[in-house]
């Protein structure tokens, strides 16, 4: 994203002059406080909404001049609190093999393979066919992750993926992150409320505060940046060493 600007309201801009690039390969967080416009960020850099100013461009072209399907195979997105539709898990994650789909809309055998897979990494191949409405908040979550995941995009965006997952369940979407990066070579970008887990899980982090990008980096650097203890009004604490380190952010005395 070069010198990006986007308005909801043409009167006022929201985000004024973001400049960021998002490193292929690695794992990049973006936090920042609720409202601040994460959300809107991710929209203006998949394509989803037209900047009013500035350049997005996703392997050296403008993000919105793929066509819906080439774009899709290049990128997915997991958008923030989808409504579950009346559909089977298996359905669902089927959906995101649309963009390799016949015009008949019939499975491949690939097809069928890259849904069971990614069924499989989410851990829900024993939900295949529950339908998602009966499901709990983080069932339903990882079902969406799965259909993600079966898109088989080279970046994976996912606007807060641990949504509604208790804290085991979040260990376990985070690891299926790093493993996605490690194993699969795809470049993630998420955005996460949880501290701990962006700085503990990420390569790289962004800040976001009041629809500017304050801070970006490696996790080091974002941290002794203290741009998260601005943007949250916090004091950022990191204990213990190695594997054993810990985040916490305490209310500012
Ligand atoms: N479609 C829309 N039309 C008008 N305003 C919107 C729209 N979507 C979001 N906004 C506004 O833009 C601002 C930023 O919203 P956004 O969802 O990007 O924030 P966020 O940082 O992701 O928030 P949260 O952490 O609470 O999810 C908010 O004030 C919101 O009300």
């Amino acid at each position: 994203m070069r010198g990006v600007g986007f308005s909801y309201d043409r009167s006022r801009p929201f985000i004024e002059d973001v400049s960021i690039g998002f490193e292929r390969g690695a794992v990049t967080s973006i936090v920042g406080p609720n409202g601040c416009g994460k959300s809107t960020l991710l929209k203006v850099a998949c394509g989803i909404v037209r900047p009013c100013r500035g350049d997005v461009l996703l392997d050296g072209r403008n993000v919105r001049s793929y066509a819906a399907r080439e774009r899709a195979r290049r990128l997915a997105l997991l958008a923030q609190g989808p409504r579950p539709p009346a559909m089977t898990v298996e359905s669902l994650v089927a959906c995101g093999r649309f963009p390799y789909s016949s015009s008949q809309g019939r499975l491949s055998r690939a097809d069928r393979a890259a849904v069971e897979h990614a069924m499989e990494l989410a851990d829900v191949a024993c939900l295949r066919s529950c339908d998602l409405r009966r499901l709990s908040g983080g069932q339903r979550q990882r079902a969406f992750v799965a259909m993600t995941l079966a898109q088989d995009a080279d970046t994976v965006v996912l606007d807060e993926p641990t949504t509604y997952l208790d804290i085991g369940a979040c260990h376990d979407v985070m690891g299926l992150v790093r493993r996605l990066n490690e194993e699969c070579g795809k470049t993630v970008v998420l955005v996460i409320h949880d501290l701990d887990l962006a700085l503990r899980y990420s390569d790289r982090m962004a800040v976001m505060d009041a629809g500017a990008v304050t801070a970006a980096g490696t996790v080091d650097e974002v941290y002794a940046s203290r741009a998260i203890d601005e943007a949250f009004g916090v004091d950022l604490h990191r204990c213990g060493v190695g594997s054993d380190e810990v985040y916490v952010a305490l209310p500012r005395s």
